[in-house]
């Protein structure tokens, strides 16, 4: 057949609405950190792109949509702009500016010393009125020097203009915060939000939600968050709405921000995606697609991938079994247990299929039900059966885990095979070494380098060796965490790591070597490759997966989808933290399915000006669940992703 004219045409259209697609991806599943969004919108604002006016546009346009959705309409609605100093107070005064103009009454509370200059013009021409709160403000047409009374009475009366509006435009900083909010700004946000914790938002369908006024639209993010790690560190007012400019960052993504972003809405500027990596990436039902291995023609169990588990005790003989089913329900060859009488009997009656005792595996999970050896510490009792029982899981677990220590941290190693300088000495575990001792220790180096990738969960997380490679990947909840790098001389409890998520799970992944997979609503995967950090997060998961189990469930899974890309792992370990978020998903999504559940972690952004229907809304937040249930709707993610 000849390649007409109209085909090439439709050629190229296709080849463009392919690049449209792929770059919707991006934007909507990658985010990038402030240096990185102020490097991209550069080149714009060179040209003379007016971001500005095209930000505070897309933001009152937002407005009038959401207003329009809620019913609210009339000619006395009152809108207050938080407005600071900076870019993102201009944000705030041009949307203010465009409301003001349809009419409604538009009061701009100036939180800083100054406001942005034109946006100021154009905010008072179109009918907005301004409010200074800083004495010593110098603003064209508010009073300055006023006493420390009247600056309180001021700043009383704002917080309750603001509380009686309809909408609030928060649009105190943006990108350009440091730290905490400070000052006028953190005194107004402590009044009107919260203070550090994020907010309590209970899992329910959305029509069971009420409009609460004012409505909080966030310009840009909510000010005061940590924009690029997701931390709440001060005071901040949890947004109903956040617009977010050029790119999404950080914070949108990442607990705990990323609760107090709201519905968020994109504004695509145009930004050259490609001239700067992305800080985080969120996990989509494509990306996970790619961690599972299509089964072929001249398949064996063998080659499907086995999956080697040493979990559960007398203690938790539970874990053993759900280990076992997700790993076998999730697409490999065989599971092979290894544990005390009690769970092999129970495995093997739950999980026929299982092969029990030693043999070759693609790859290991080990710790799910393994009592933590912190506890046993303090409460030793040698008569004691189950202390017994316990020691043989530790012991084997123990002694696995020997096999992926490396004499140094990965990057060290790295960068020694890169220097033909290098000292023919090394310090290895407590001493320097040289000639054979040292050779042995590059033969073990490159023995943990090529061993099955491992999934480390629960008990074991106390036996793992001070570095390992990549290819180790740890699973812990907060407290575990928190307890990992306690040990590893960072003190801190469950509440911290809750508090700074991305900041502990990388500091994990750094010290260790190993990736780092931090459960929670919204799950965080760190792992370090030649310097560099890959965070990778997934938000499927539904609130009521939150349950007795379902941790030993992922380990079963991650293990699984580990077992079945070991080839692609050996060829990159840099994928490593791509598979084991793809197995947070997995995992996420098979407790919606169980639950009947349309609630989750995090929700896709809207673009703004996309024919789309997000946010998708939450029809029923489902039933609770067991642990068993997830294993059950497994099959069903498999046929979806398939
Ligand atoms: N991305 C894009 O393409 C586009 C981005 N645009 C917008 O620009 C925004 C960035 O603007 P920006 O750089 O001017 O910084 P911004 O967020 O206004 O913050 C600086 C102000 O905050 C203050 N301040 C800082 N820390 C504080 C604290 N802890 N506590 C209290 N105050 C604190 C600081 O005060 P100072 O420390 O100087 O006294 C200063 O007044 C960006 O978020 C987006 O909205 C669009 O207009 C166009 C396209
Ligand atoms: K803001």
């Amino acid at each position: 057949m000849a390649f007409t004219e109209s085909q090439a045409d439709s050629e190229r259209n296709g080849a463009s609405s392919t690049a449209a697609t792929e770059r919707m991806q991006t934007l909507l599943y990658a985010a990038w950190d402030t240096a990185a969004v102020r490097s991209m919108e550069q080149p714009l604002l060179a040209q003379g792109v007016p971001l500005m006016t095209m930000a505070a546009q897309a933001a009152a346009r937002t407005v009038l949509g959401v207003l329009a959705d809620k019913g609210i309409d009339g000619d006395d609605l009152r809108v207050t702009v938080l407005a600071g100093a900076g870019d993102n107070g201009g944000d705030g005064l041009y949307a203010g500016a465009y409301l003001a103009a349809r009419g409604y009454e538009v009061t701009a509370i100036a939180t800083g010393r100054t406001l942005h200059a034109s946006a100021l013009d154009r905010f008072v021409q179109s009918g907005g009125r301004v409010w200074n709160l800083d004495p010593s403000s110098d603003i064209p047409g508010c009073p300055t020097g006023f006493t420390a009374g009247e600056a309180g009475r001021r700043l009383e009366a704002a917080v309750n203009y603001a509380r009686e509006s309809h909408v609030v435009l928060d649009a105190m900083t943006g990108i350009g915060v440091t730290g905490a909010l400070r000052g006028i700004p953190a005194a107004l946000a402590s009044s009107l939000g919260l203070d550090g914790e994020p907010p309590e938002d209970i899992a329910v369908p959305d029509a069971q939600r009420t409009t609460e006024l004012p409505i909080v639209v966030a310009i840009d993010t909510p000010s005061g968050v940590g924009v690029d790690d997701g931390s709440l560190p001060g005071a901040y007012i949890p947004a109903d709405y956040t617009v977010m400019f050029g790119a999404m960052k950080p914070c949108a993504m990442l607990p705990p921000a990323a609760y107090a972003l709201g519905h968020v809405t994109l504004v695509d500027f145009g930004f050259d995606l490609d001239s700067a990596d992305p800080a985080v990436e969120m996990v989509n039902a494509p990306f996970a697609a790619e961690a599972i291995r299509p089964c072929q023609k001249e398949d064996s169990k063998y080659r499907r991938g086995v999956v080697g588990l040493v979990t559960g005790s007398d203690q938790y003989p539970g874990a053993a079994v759900l280990t076992s089913l997700a790993a076998a329900h999730s697409n490999i060859g065989m599971v092979r247990y290894m544990g005390p009488s009690r769970p092999q009997d129970l495995v093997l009656h739950a999980l026929p299929e299982a092969v029990i005792g030693k043999g070759r595996v693609e790859a290991w999970g080990v710790g799910s039900g393994v009592p933590s050896t912190f506890d046993e510490h303090q409460e030793r009792d040698e008569e004691d059966a189950d202390a017994v029982q316990r020691d043989l899981q530790t012991s084997t677990i123990s002694a696995l885990l020997a096999h992926y220590a490396l004499s140094r941290a990965e990057d060290v190693l790295d960068d020694e095979e890169h220097d033909s300088s290098r000292s023919p000495e090394r310090y290895v575990t407590g001493r320097f070494v040289d000639g054979d001792d040292l050779a042995d220790a590059e033969r073990r180096d490159e023995a943990a380098f090529a061993m099955p990738p491992i999934v480390v969960d629960a008990g074991a997380l106390d036996l793992l060796p001070a570095n390992v490679p990549s290819q180790v990947v740890l699973t812990p909840h907060a407290g575990e965490l928190a307890r990992l790098l306690t040990r590893l001389g960072h003190a801190m409890d469950a509440d911290d790591v809750t508090a700074r998520p991305l900041y502990c799970a990388k500091l994990a992944a750094r010290l260790t070597g190993a990736t780092v997979l931090l459960k929670g609503a919204i799950t965080i995967v760190a792992g370090s490759f030649g310097g560099a950090m890959r965070v990778l997060v997934s938000g499927r998961a539904p609130a009521c997966l939150a349950t007795a189990g379902a941790g030993d469930v992922l380990t079963g899974i991650v293990a699984a989808l580990l077992a079945q890309q070991d080839d692609q792992i050996y060829e990159d370990p840099a994928c490593v933290p791509e598979i084991a978020a793809a197995g947070a998903y997995l995992h996420g999504r098979a407790a919606a399915i169980a639950s009947g559940s349309d609630q989750r972690g995090w929700v896709r952004p809207r673009l703004y000006g996309a024919e789309d229907d997000y946010p998708l809304p939450v029809t029923s937040t489902g039933h609770p669940i067991v642990a068993g249930d997830v294993i059950d709707a497994i099959p069903f993610v498999f046929d979806e992703l398939g």
